[in-house]
């Protein structure tokens, strides 16, 4: 059966609304693993529900975590996650669908568990790179079963305990590989040292914000930007703190909304916009203020207006690489070329960002041209036509900011947006409607866990 195609709707004028973004993907399976590894319970408050977190969720239970609906500590955002961690137990088989946060930071807690813990999941986790995970697993002692090719699916036989020590990754597929070998660290014997050795690392702010969570959850953690040996981390043996986290909003999926005030020379205001932090999303507020925005956190939230101008920009987004198709998108739109740079690594996220990217602005009557190292983006007029989206839920999203202007453009699959973002086309509406936009909190079908 073809997938379903959802026809973006056109803006009728310029956006005016209140958009509650959901929890941070990023920042909710942090705080799930270091619940689930720490000595005694702790809250998860506000999480994201999307198919990521909930598989997340799923995969911990099945090894033993208890994870409990608890009532919700803020008002309308549904219920918080008690997390009770025990044994981790084996045999157990674990989906990751198509969540590198998945895939890359539970085979080292697998390593603690009793038993076999086999991993799979979507066609497309098969050709994710992990090989520098596995690699780096067995040299601190731990045995896997793979067929060889550095990917899903793989089997770690937990003996209730791993070693650890010094290891040699090279991370610069995917921040990843550096998250989750820390992440489990403090749980390891004699803790990790992790030592980056090959190209550029991408997404260095992920890897801040792993070593910031570790280290509000108690753990020893040296970091090289803190005067540290460049490209390495250590993470001293210890037990972790069963804390109560509050997740912030996912600001990488407030993307698309304050994308739809910068080409509708609208307002947006996104409530809970955190003064700081270490998502990635946070660079939007300058890349979308050089693009031609202004904005300003008050205490309503981050409030964004476009002035209907739209510039082109050269950027390098190795550091938030997750932010580039929505960007894209928005440089189609614009009245100068922009070249997007640092971003190799997005020919291994859900699908080859890339080549989407360009194939399907194309299509649309665009010109973007992939260079080695990212897109170089020549604006032209675009026609309406069907956008694939190839399962990744940031395709969409980007598919759906140029619907606003661009009549007729069909995104096949929209549903795909559930991997980081419930309720994805009733926000959008909920938006164009002018109302403030909350996003449902119902899980989506087919998510695991509950
Ligand atoms: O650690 C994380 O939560 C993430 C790290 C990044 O991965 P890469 O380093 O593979 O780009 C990012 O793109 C992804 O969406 C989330
Ligand atoms: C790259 C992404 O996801 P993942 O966590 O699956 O790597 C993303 O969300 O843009």
């Amino acid at each position: 059966m073809p997938d379903s195609l959802w026809t973006a709707p056109l803006a009728a004028g310029p956006v005016d609304a209140t958009v509650t973004v959901p929890g941070s993907k990023s920042l909710t399976n942090r705080a799930l693993v270091l619940a689930a590894l720490a000595a005694e319970p702790g809250y998860v408050r506000k999480p994201l529900r999307s198919r990521d977190t909930l598989l997340m969720a799923a995969a911990l239970r099945s090894l033993g975590v208890g994870i409990e609906e608890v009532p919700g500590s803020a008002p309308g955002a549904g219920d918080d996650w008690r997390v009770i961690p025990g044994q981790l137990r084996g045999p157990v088989s674990v989906d990751v669908g198509n969540a590198g946060t998945v895939m890359r930071f539970l085979p080292p807690v697998a390593t603690l568990a009793d038993g076999p813990v086999s991993f799979d999941g979507d066609p497309r986790s098969h050709e994710r790179p992990l090989g520098s995970v596995i690699e780096a697993l067995r040299a601190l002692g731990a045995r896997i079963e793979d067929d060889g090719r550095g990917a899903l699916p793989l089997t770690v036989h937990g003996t209730g305990g791993l070693d650890g020590g010094t290891v040699t990754v090279d991370a610069s597929s995917s921040s990843q590989f550096v998250s989750a070998l820390l992440l489990s660290g403090p749980r390891f014997n004699r803790g990790v040292e992790v030592r980056h050795a090959g190209g550029r690392l991408p997404s260095l702010p992920h890897i801040r914000m792993t070593v910031e969570t570790l280290r509000a959850a108690g753990a020893r953690v040296d970091a090289p930007e803190d005067g540290g040996e460049p490209d390495v981390w250590r993470v001293a043996a210890g037990a972790l703190l069963g804390r109560d986290v509050t997740v912030e909003p996912d600001l990488s999926n407030a993307a698309p909304f304050l994308a739809a005030a910068l080409v509708t020379g609208g307002r947006v205001v996104i409530p809970d916009w955190p003064a700081r932090t270490t998502q990635p999303g946070d660079d939007l507020r300058e890349i979308f203020t050089r693009m031609g925005g202004s904005c300003e956190l008050t205490d309503a939230g981050l409030v964004f207006s476009g002035t209907g101008r739209i510039t082109g920009i050269d950027a390098d987004l190795g550091d938030v690489g997750e932010l580039t198709p929505v960007i894209a998108a928005v440089a189609a739109l614009a009245d100068s070329p922009s070249t997007l740079r640092g971003i190799a690594h997005l020919r291994l996220h859900e699908t080859d960002r890339l080549a989407a990217l360009a194939k399907e602005i194309g299509d649309l009557g665009g010109e973007v041209a992939e260079t080695e190292d990212g897109l170089r983006i020549t604006p032209r007029r675009l026609r309406g036509g069907v956008f694939h989206t190839y399962e990744d839920h940031r395709l969409a999203t980007a598919a759906a900011v140029l619907g606003l202007v661009v009549e007729g453009v069909q995104v096949e699959n929209v549903a795909t947006t559930a991997k980081t973002l419930p309720d994805f086309p009733g926000l959008w509406t909920s938006m164009l409607a002018g109302g403030p936009a909350t996003s449902s909190t119902t899980p989506p079908a087919g998510a695991g866990g509950n």
